[in-house]
C-alpha cells in the first residue's frame, strides 16, 4: 500500500467524470502494482467505451461556461491549482514513487516540474492575443481572434505521470478548453490525485475528466472517433502515435504528438570531460533511463574515448539502486518485466556483436537491472538504433565531426540530442546539423516549461511548453468586417 500521506484522500480508486467519482459500469477493476516490490497498491475502475463517451459528453457540457470565463478568471483557478500541487508535493511524490518507482527525490522534482506548467500557462492564458491587419479595402476592417478549440482528449505515459499530464492540461485549460484524459494504467493515481486538487482549486466539474482502465484501445478508439473531440494530445511511443494519428484522420482532429526518442550524446575531443560525464549521467540515468529524451547512444571522439569511459564507469558504479523510498537511492526499478526484457535483449545483442559490458547489466530480480556501461558498441547493434528506455550507456567511438553528425542523425527519431564542445565554430555547425527538436549544448538537461519541447522526424508533431504551447489549443478566426 501507499506510505502514510498527510492528505490520504489524494489516493482515489475511482475515475472522475462530470465531477462524479465513479466505478466502471461493470464494476470491473484493474490492479495497480508497485514496480519495486510487485505488491498490489490498489485498483482502478476498468472502464471502456461507454464511460469514455460519457466523459466526452461531460467535457462538452462544461465547455461553454469554462470558455466563457475571462482569461484572468481561468488564470486564477490554474494558479490556485498550482499552489495546491506544491503544497501537497510530498504526498504527490509518494504516490508517484509507489506506482512508478522513481526515487522520492526525483518524484518530488517531477511534481515541481509538472506544477511549473500549470503556473506557466496560468500566465500565458492572459497573453492570447489576436491581431488587426491593414485592410486592402477602404470599406472593410480585418481582424484575427483566437478561440479555444473545444473538447480535447489526452493520453499520457507512465514515465512522468504528473508532468506529462500537466504539460497538456495546463495549456488546454488556460486556452478555455475542457479535457478527457486517459492516464497509463500503470500509473493512474498521480493523475487522479491531480484531479482531487483541481476540484479543491475550484476548477468546475466536467472541465477535467479522467477515464481509467487497461483497455487503452477501446478508450482511445472512442476519443479518436468522436467528432466532439476536436483535438487529441498524445505522449507515448511512436508506434502508438502512428495508430492514433490514423484513427484521428476520419474526424480531421488537431493533433499534438510527443513520441519516441533516441537521443545521441556526442563528446568531442575539445570537451570539458568532467562536465561531459556529469551531463551524460543526467541525460542517461534520469528516471532510470526511462525518459524520452534520454541519451540512448553516447558517441565519444577517439582521443578522449578511454578517459571518458573510465570516468563515466566510475560514476555509474557509484549509483545506488533500490526501492525509491529508501534514502540515498538514485535509481529505482524499471516499470515492468517487459522493460527488463528489452534492456536484457539490447545487452545480449551488443555482447553478441562484439561489445563489452564494463559494469552493470545484472538482473538482480523483479524489475531491477544494475546500471550498465557497454564499450566497443557499433552502429550494427540494436542498442544503436532502438530506444532502450533503461539504464544502459553504450559508448561508441568516432573519428571526425562529420562522422559524428552522420551517426547521430541515422535514426527515424529526432527528439533530443546533446553534445559537448568548447569550440564556438563547432558548436554552431553541430547544433545546426543535428536533426532534433531540442539540442543540449554542454548540458544533459534541457526540459523546462519556458522552452518549446518537441521533436522532428518520427518523434512527433507540435511543441509543449513555452509561449508556443498554448497555440495548439486555440483556433484562429479571421473576421472581415464591412463598415
Ligand atoms: N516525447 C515525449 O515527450 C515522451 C514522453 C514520455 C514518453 N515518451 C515515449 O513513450 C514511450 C514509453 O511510454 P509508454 O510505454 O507508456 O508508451 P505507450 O505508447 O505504450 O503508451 C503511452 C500511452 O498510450 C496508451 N496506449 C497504448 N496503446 C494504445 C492504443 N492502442 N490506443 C490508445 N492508447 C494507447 C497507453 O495506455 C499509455 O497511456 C517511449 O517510446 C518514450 O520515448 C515520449
Ligand atoms: O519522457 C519524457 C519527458 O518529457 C521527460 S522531461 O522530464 O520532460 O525531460
Amino acid at each position: 500500500m501507499f506510505p502514510t500521506l498527510k492528505k490520504p484522500d489524494l489516493v482515489r480508486q475511482q475515475a472522475i467524470i462530470g465531477g462524479a467519482w465513479l466505478d466502471a459500469d461493470s464494476g470491473a477493476t484493474a490492479d495497480v502494482t508497485d514496480p519495486a516490490t510487485g505488491a498490489v497498491l490498489g485498483t482502478i475502475p476498468a472502464m471502456g467505451a461507454a464511460e469514455t463517451e460519457r466523459a466526452i459528453e461531460a467535457a462538452a457540457a462544461a465547455f461553454p461556461a469554462w470558455a466563457a470565463k475571462s482569461a484572468k478568471e481561468r488564470a486564477a483557478l490554474l494558479r490556485r491549482w498550482n499552489d495546491l500541487m506544491l503544497a501537497h508535493a510530498d504526498d504527490l511524490a509518494a504516490i508517484m514513487t509507489a506506482e512508478q518507482g522513481k526515487p522520492l527525490t526525483e518524484a518530488r522534482g517531477e511534481i515541481v516540474y509538472g506544477a511549473s506548467f500549470i503556473e506557466w500557462f496560468a500566465d500565458e492564458a492572459r497573453r492570447v492575443y489576436g491581431e488587426t491587419i491593414p485592410s486592402p479595402w477602404a470599406d472593410k476592417r480585418l481582424v484575427v481572434i483566437k478561440q479555444p478549440i473545444g473538447v480535447c482528449a489526452a493520453i499520457t505515459p507512465w514515465n512522468f505521470p504528473n508532468a506529462m499530464l500537466a504539460r497538456k492540461v495546463g495549456p488546454a485549460l488556460a486556452a478555455g478548453c475542457t479535457m478527457v484524459v486517459k492516464p497509463a494504467a500503470q500509473t493512474p493515481y498521480s493523475a487522479l490525485a491531480m484531479a482531487v486538487l483541481a476540484e479543491e482549486a475550484g476548477i468546475p466539474a466536467g472541465v477535467i475528466n479522467i477515464v481509467t482502465g487497461t483497455d487503452a484501445a477501446a478508450i482511445g478508439g472512442v476519443m479518436t472517433a468522436s467528432p466532439v473531440v476536436k483535438k487529441l494530445t498524445f505522449t507515448g511511443s511512436t508506434q502508438v502515435g502512428r495508430l492514433l494519428m490514423r484513427q484521428s484522420a476520419d474526424t480531421i482532429k488537431k493533433l499534438s504528438l510527443e513520441l519516441g526518442g533516441n537521443a545521441p550524446f556526442i563528446v568531442f575531443d575539445d570537451a570539458d570531460l568532467d562536465a561531459a560525464v556529469e551531463g551524460a549521467m543526467i541525460a542517461k540515468f534520469r528516471n532510470n533511463g526511462q525518459t524520452c529524451v534520454c541519451a540512448n547512444r553516447i558517441y565519444v571522439q577517439q582521443p578522449v574515448y578511454d578517459a571518458f569511459a573510465e570516468k563515466l564507469t566510475a560514476k555509474v558504479k557509484a549509483l545506488k539502486m533500490g526501492n525509491g523510498f529508501e534514502a540515498g537511492v538514485t535509481v529505482g526499478p524499471l516499470i515492468d518485466e517487459k522493460a527488463v526484457a528489452k534492456v536484457k535483449e539490447h545487452l545480449a545483442d551488443a555482447v553478441a556483436k562484439g561489445g563489452t559490458i564494463v559494469t552493470g547489466g545484472e538482473h538482480t530480480g523483479g524489475n531491477f537491472i544494475t546500471p550498465a556501461v557497454v564499450t566497443g558498441v557499433s552502429p550494427a547493434m540494436k542498442i544503436s538504433t532502438e530506444e532502450t528506455f533503461g539504464p544502459l550507456a553504450p559508448l561508441i567511438p568516432f573519428e571526425t565531426e562529420a562522422e559524428a553528425i552522420r551517426l547521430a542523425n541515422a535514426t527515424e527519431f529526432g527528439l533530443a540530442s546533446y553534445f559537448y564542445s568548447r569550440d564556438i565554430g563547432r558548436v554552431w555547425r553541430v547544433a545546426e546539423a543535428l536533426e532534433a527538436g531540442m539540442v543540449g549544448i554542454n548540458t544533459g538537461l534541457v526540459s523546462t516549461a519556458e522552452a518549446p519541447f518537441g521533436g522532428v522526424k518520427q518523434s512527433g508533431l507540435g511543441r509543449e511548453g513555452s509561449r508556443h504551447g498554448i497555440e495548439d489549443y486555440l483556433e484562429m478566426k479571421y473576421l472581415c468586417m464591412g463598415i
